[in-house]
């Protein structure tokens, strides 16, 4: 299936997912218990919006654990800054709906001990389907690091059922309920 049929798709299931609560605090906790998670010392994450598996409770999580948490801010040429997330640091509703802190140079950091990649579909091979913007697959290539994905169960395909091309970059470790 086209990458853009698939994705209105995924969205539509995980919008209408009557168990996504139960499954979602299941993934929260594996990746809770997970070394490359208890040894980092700087992850960077997303700000969650409604459709995806929430994130807050892994950045409180984080922020307990004193770790040093990182969300993207979207910017021009389709690029990602990630910018230091504490729980002072004001958010701005981007246009896109996200909410993102403000941009300051120098305090863009481009290395995480580990990056939890957001994304609407994933295969056990850890090949990713994500919004479309390129904004990943973008900053992976040019900052390669280790990376996880969280998958409830509608997201989780054993072989890829969109058009995996040439600059799709593969998440490291794909948790879903089941594995
Ligand atoms: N919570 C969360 N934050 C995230 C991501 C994510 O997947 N989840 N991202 C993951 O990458 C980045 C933002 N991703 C984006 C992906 C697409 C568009 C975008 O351009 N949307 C247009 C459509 C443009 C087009 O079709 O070309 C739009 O909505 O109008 C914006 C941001 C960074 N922050
Ligand atoms: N390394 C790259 N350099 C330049 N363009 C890229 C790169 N990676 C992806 N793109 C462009 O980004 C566009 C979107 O890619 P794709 O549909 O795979 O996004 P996605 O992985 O779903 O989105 P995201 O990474 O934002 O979650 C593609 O048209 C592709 O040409």
């Amino acid at each position: 299936m086209e990458k853009k049929a698939l994705r209105q798709i995924l969205i539509q299931k995980m919008a209408q997912l009557p168990t996504k609560n139960q499954e979602e605090q299941q993934l929260q906790q594996k990746l809770l218990a997970l070394p490359q998670w208890q040894q980092a010392t700087t992850v960077a994450l997303t700000i969650s919006q409604a459709l995806e598996v929430a994130t807050q409770p892994l950045i409180t999580q984080a922020w307990a654990a004193e770790k040093q948490v990182y969300v993207p801010k979207v910017m021009p040429k389709r690029q990602l800054a990630f910018l230091p997330y504490t729980s002072t640091t004001p958010l701005v509703k981007s246009k896109f709906g996200l909410y993102e802190p403000a941009y300051q140079a120098d305090l863009v950091v481009t290395k995480f001990d580990l990056l939890l990649l957001p994304g609407l579909a994933f295969t056990a091979a850890g090949q990713r389907l994500g919004f479309g913007g390129g904004y990943y697959d973008r900053f992976l290539a040019q900052h390669p690091q280790t990376t996880v994905s969280l998958a409830l169960t509608p997201q989780f395909y054993v072989t890829a059922d969109w058009p995996v091309e040439p600059f799709d970059i593969t998440v490291d470790q794909v948790i879903t309920v089941s594995r």
